[in-house]
């Protein structure tokens, strides 16, 4: 079996609650709460810029060009191109997207954003791909599950974020962090595939704390009037 696989199948019982989670439920049936729209939004817009800087430090972990060309594309991607989901989560919550921007990190996506700098700033370029893959993984899976069970017309509300994500170009990015990870499987020892399980589960952990951070518009626990702590 690939490690990638493996890596997957581990994380079958993860997974398996993200897809019942309420948030996605609700896309698919095209009734999620604004107020859970808008703070996922604002969380995930942040949570991005993040996670361009952490395929900055992903850079930094490259041997060969290639590697460092795929992760200038991601960032492309995620900038040019993730916008579009966030836009269709705002007009249905009939905002503008450009008012949900600069918010500070909640606790989850506080969380979440620095267990991967943590891994990317001290593990290997293995880990580092390891605890990014479940936020391209993750989504991918829905939005496939989504479009074939739901197989939403245009008038769908979430049309075109499922449209997005259940898209091929996803799944191909999906797949080149399986051979990517694979490829640093093959060469690593015991001890760095321990630690690319563990930071995979994590993240996939994480992928699905996120969305009740968004259903429950989870904050920090004493309100502040400064916005400082937005890093
Ligand atoms: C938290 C999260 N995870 C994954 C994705 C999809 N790139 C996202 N936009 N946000």
């Amino acid at each position: 079996m690939r490690f990638s696989e493996k890596l997957r199948q581990e994380a079958d019982p993860i997974f398996n609650a993200i897809f019942e989670h309420p948030f996605v439920k609700g896309i698919g049936e095209g009734n999620v709460p604004k107020q859970a729209l808008i703070h996922y939004v604002m969380q995930d817009y942040e949570y991005l810029t993040t996670f361009c800087r952490i395929y900055g430090l992903a850079v930094s972990k490259c041997t060969t060009r290639e590697d460092m060309t795929f992760f200038q594309e991601q960032i492309g991607f995620v900038l040019n191109e993730e916008i579009h989901p966030h836009n269709n989560f705002c007009e249905v919550a009939g905002v503008r997207y450009e008012d949900l921007q600069k918010a500070p990190l909640a606790p989850t996506a506080h969380h979440y954003t620095r267990h991967m700098m943590e891994a990317s700033i001290n593990g290997s370029l293995g880990e580092t791909l390891a605890a990014l893959a479940p936020c391209p993984w993750t989504y991918w899976e829905i939005g496939r599950k989504l479009k074939s069970e739901v197989n939403p017309d245009k008038q769908h509300p979430f049309y075109d974020w499922i449209s997005f994500y259940g898209n091929d170009e996803v799944g191909t990015i999906t797949e080149t962090f399986m051979a990517k990870i694979d490829a640093c499987a093959e060469q690593a020892g015991e001890r760095e595939k321990e630690l690319m399980l563990s930071h995979f589960l994590k993240s996939s952990q994480l992928e699905h704390q996120f969305w009740t951070m968004a259903y429950e518009q989870e904050e920090w626990p004493v309100r502040l009037q400064s916005s400082i702590s937005s890093l």
